[in-house]
Order: C-alpha cells, then structure tokens, then sequence
C-alpha cells in the first residue's frame, strides 16, 4: 500500500537555508518526497524562488504534487542590500553575520503559513533553530535537515562536550577527539572561530544543537556503509534520532536534474561533456570550491600555475568573475588549449564527476561536493576552508583513505593565499600519478558501489540498509512514545520508511532515466 493510500494526503513543508550548500540536498530531497506521492511545498524568497521553480519544472509536468510558497527576506530590517537573498550574495563576514539575523525575522511568515496551510510536518534546515517552536505551536513535527556528515555531527558535538582545544599549549599543537572513534587529531588553528571563541555565531551553534535535540529527528544527507561507526555513535552515544537519505544527490538519473541543480550552468552542459568525451578515463582532475569560497586572485594563479608546470588535464569552476583582476599568468588560456577548460562561474559538478574521464577532485571538503564525488568515486586533493571541512577532510583523508591533503592548516571566515603552487602540483601528482593513485581509486569505486547500491531497489546491501533502517525507528519509535505518549505521529514512522528505504517505481527514482 503506498504512503498517500495509507495516510490520505501528507502535505509536507520543506523550508531551506539560502545558500546552495543546504538547499540543493534538501530540495532533492522535497522532490524524492514528491515523486512518493506526497503533497510538497518548498519555502523560498522572492530572489530564489525562479531557480528554484526551475529546479521543479520537470517533477510538475510528472504529475508531482509538488509547489513552491514565497516569504519576503527582510534585508533591509537586518541592514543587508535590497536582494542580498542567498548567502554567496554577501560580500563580508559582517554581512554574512547580517544574513543570518535576517533569518531569524523568517519566523512570523513561517508562522503565518503553517497557521494557513497547516503541513503535517515541517522539514527545515538545522540552521532555522526557531523553527521548531514555530511547528511546535501548531503541534506539526518540525524534522531538521543536517546538511553535513555524521562524521562531522559527532567530531563538532564531541568538541563542544569536551573542549580538548582548552588543554593545548599552542594553536598547532595536535590533540586528539576525546571519546570519538578513530584517534582523529586536529589542531586549534583548524577549528571554526566559533567553537575555540566565545562570539555570536557560538550562540547560534548552541541554539542550533538544542533544537535538533527537540525536534522530531535528523535527516543526514549520508548512508550507513559510508560511516556506519559515526552513524552508530551519533544515535547511540550522542543520542540523536536520526535517518539516512543519501546520497541525495544520486536521486537524480535524469540528466536535466543533474544538470539543474542549483544556479544554471555557465557552460553549455553539452560542450562540457564532449570536451571530457575526448579524453582518457580518468586522465581530468576538476577543480571546484563549491558556492561560497572567493579566492583572491593571487591564489587563483598559484591554482593556475601548479596546473601548467604539473601537465595535468583539468577542468577548473572559477566562481568571481575576476575581469579587472590578473588572476591567470599571461597567454595561460592558449597554451593551455585542449588541455584544460576554465568555467567561470557555475559548473554542472555532478555531471563533469560522474564522467569517467575524471580522475580526481580538488575539493574545498564541502559535504555535497564531497559525498558527490564518493558516489561518483572519485578521490579527493582536500583543501579545506571553512566551516566544517577541516572534519569532512579527515574523513576523507584518514577514515575513507580516499584523499590526499594539500596541506592547509588554517581555518579562515576570509580565504587567503596560503597555498603555494609546488603544494598544489604535489598533492595533484600524488592524486593522479603516484603509487597510490590505483588505491585510492579502488577504494573509491568499492564506496561509490556502495553508495549507489544504498539509493537502489533490491541487493544485499538494501536489504541491511532497510533492516538497519526499520531497526532505528523501532528504537526510535519506542522511546517517542515513552516521552510524548500519544503524541507523536505514528504516521511520520512510515512516512519516512516509505520515502527513504522502500523505492517506488515513481519517475525521480534511480531506476527510470
Ligand atoms: O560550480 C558549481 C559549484 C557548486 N555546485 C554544487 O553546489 C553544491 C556545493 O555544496 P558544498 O560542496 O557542500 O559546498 P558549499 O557551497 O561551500 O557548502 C556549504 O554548506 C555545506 C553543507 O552544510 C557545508 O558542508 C560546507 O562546508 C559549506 O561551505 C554542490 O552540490 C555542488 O555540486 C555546482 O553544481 N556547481
């Protein structure tokens, strides 16, 4: 019996953070819900609302009962410029800061919907901490939406718990994660401003864990196999309830939504996938910092002189658009002819790294980009930023051994130019050309394998993902009941068995293109 015959019509709201790092997997994810046969709304912003619109065209035309509802994005209340509605927009840490206080005005026309429309359920991006007491006032489950790994949720919980950065005598002293799996050692100057210091942002990160332990559970854009210890330690040590939905990002077989997510691509998806077409398996590395990171152009030319001196064939996404700038050593584009492609501005990433002619990835660490590249099985240079992609690396680089590190040591809100052109040419070599190179790919195609197999229908290791799914809401389920009584939604339970584990045959599954 399929969800809506069980349930009559669900109508779920799905609200994402406005930046592409968290709505892209949580709008992936409203259309998998979608093509379930659920009722869906997204929420946006006027800014926001025709890509997104986009984004959804092909799920409509389905027959998906699928719409998108627009808020107004107060930027004038919080002091940000009038349509300064998604986070790459802002151009300062302070106007970043501005960004989310802006976020927190949303509450009263969240409110306002969900008095109008009243969802059964509100699913809402962990950085809308408010949002569960506004879902709370109209007795609607409010589940978050974690856009990173549990890897990354025990090494960022761990470090609030037990604050080891406290006990070392320098900023590059290494000291270990207490209590977490895997002697995973950082250093203080790699860890975000707002967990080694006391400032504004800390207060929002606390906010933002005490509301995911109201709420109704987590939804982690990750699968069992890829960190089945963190998965584990995160719900049975640290207590969180939480389900597995990833990789969001292989719920996409259409080439369309592939292409379509997030903004439109800068370059003809076509003329991208000849171009590869012409290579040798495994012979491009792609280099791409995702949505946010702005490098100044000095360290855009040490990227571009470690491509030529090192012979290496890439495709690099450059984000500003740096015309008045020399960020490319002089006749760079004409020698580099047929042997490297530049797309300035948004490249069609999950289309260029399931291409088998890319051999590796340099990677800011983000967690879409890097889950994109597991599920595509392509190993990583890491070069993390900001964030949390010092914790994503380790993962990357110590726990999968699917990595190698260029070798950044510092945590920084404004991207420098830290990293020399021999660092970069050396972690590429080591990536593409090195002992270890037929190694890593291995082990990165076994984890793509496993990722694919966790998005398909039937297989040995479905049938665990299932079991260990089912498993989880048990437990899950039973200590809800204990706590609210009668109060928690039964129907939810199935709900999210029915949209996670059990593939249809609807029209945005991994089996029909
Ligand atoms: O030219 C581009 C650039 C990016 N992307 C896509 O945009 C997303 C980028 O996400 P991510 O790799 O996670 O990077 P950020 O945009 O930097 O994401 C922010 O949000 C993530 C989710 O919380 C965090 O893991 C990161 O650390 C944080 O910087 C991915 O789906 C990419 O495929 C493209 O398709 N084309």
């Amino acid at each position: 019996m399929d969800v809506e015959k069980r349930h009559g019509l669900l109508h779920i709201f799905f609200f994402p953070f406005m930046a592409e790092g968290h709505s892209i997997p949580l709008i992936d994810t409203a259309k998998l819900f979608a093509s379930r046969g659920l009722k869906v709304s997204i929420i946006t912003t006027p800014v926001n609302a025709p890509l997104l619109s986009k984004s959804i065209e092909r799920n409509r035309l389905l027959g998906h009962k699928i719409d998108v509802l627009v808020i107004q994005f107060p930027c004038v209340e919080a002091g940000l410029p009038e349509g300064c509605e998604r986070l790459d927009l802002t151009t300062s840490p302070e106007m970043g800061l501005n960004f989310f206080m802006a976020t927190t005005l949303l509450a009263h026309p969240l409110e306002d919907l969900l008095k109008e429309y009243r969802p059964n359920c509100l699913i809402a991006d962990s950085f809308f901490p408010w949002s569960s007491q506004v879902a709370s006032k109209f007795g609607i489950p409010r589940i978050v939406f974690a856009a990173t790994c549990f890897f990354s949720l025990c090494a960022a919980q761990c470090l609030r718990l037990y604050q080891p950065y406290k006990r070392v005598s320098s900023d590059s002293d290494p000291f270990i994660i207490p209590n977490f799996p895997g002697e995973i050692k950082l250093t203080r100057n790699q860890l975000p401003d707002f967990v080694k210091e006391e400032i504004v942002f800390s207060n929002f990160y606390r906010e933002v864990k005490e509301a995911e332990l109201k709420s109704f559970g987590v939804l982690v854009n990750s699968f069992y196999e890829l960190e089945p210890t963190y998965a584990d330690y995160y719900r049975n040590v640290l207590g969180a309830k939480t389900w597995h939905i990833g990789p969001i990002s292989l719920w996409n077989t259409n080439i369309e939504d592939k292409a379509k997510r997030g903004k439109e691509s800068s370059m003809d998806k076509n003329k991208c996938l000849q171009w590869l077409d012409s290579k040798e398996p495994n012979s491009v590395v792609y280099i791409c910092f995702g949505s946010l990171a702005n490098f100044p152009a000095s360290q855009l030319l040490e990227i571009a002189m470690a491509l030529e001196d090192s012979g290496q064939q890439f495709i690099w996404a450059v984000r500003e658009n740096k015309n008045n700038e020399v960020w490319l050593p002089e006749g760079f584009e004409e020698r580099m002819k047929g042997k490297g492609l530049i797309i300035r501005g948004w490249a069609p990433q999950v289309l260029i790294l399931e291409h088998e002619a890319v051999g590796g990835f340099v990677t800011h660490c983000g967690w879409n980009s890097t889950l994109e590249a597991i599920s595509a099985g392509v190993p990583m240079v890491t070069w993390p930023l900001y964030a949390e992609q010092f914790y994503n690396e380790k993962l990357v680089t110590q726990v999968l051994r699917i990595g190698v590190a260029v070798g950044v040591q510092q945590w920084a809100r404004i991207v420098g130019d830290s990293v020399k052109k021999e660092a970069i040419k050396k972690a590429m070599t080591h990536l593409m050309a090195s002992e270890e190179t037929k190694e890593m790919r291995c082990r990165a195609k076994s984890l793509a394998e496993m990722a694919s197999k966790a998005t398909e229908e039937g297989g040995g290791l479905e049938k665990n993902r299932v079991m260990h799914f089912k498993g989880t809401l048990r437990v899950d389920a039973a200590a809800e009941i204990q706590e609210r009584r009668n109060t928690a939604p039964k129907w939810l339970f199935f709900l999210l068995i029915s949209c996670t584990a059990h593939k249809s045959h609807g029209s945005y599954g991994r089996k029909t293109n």
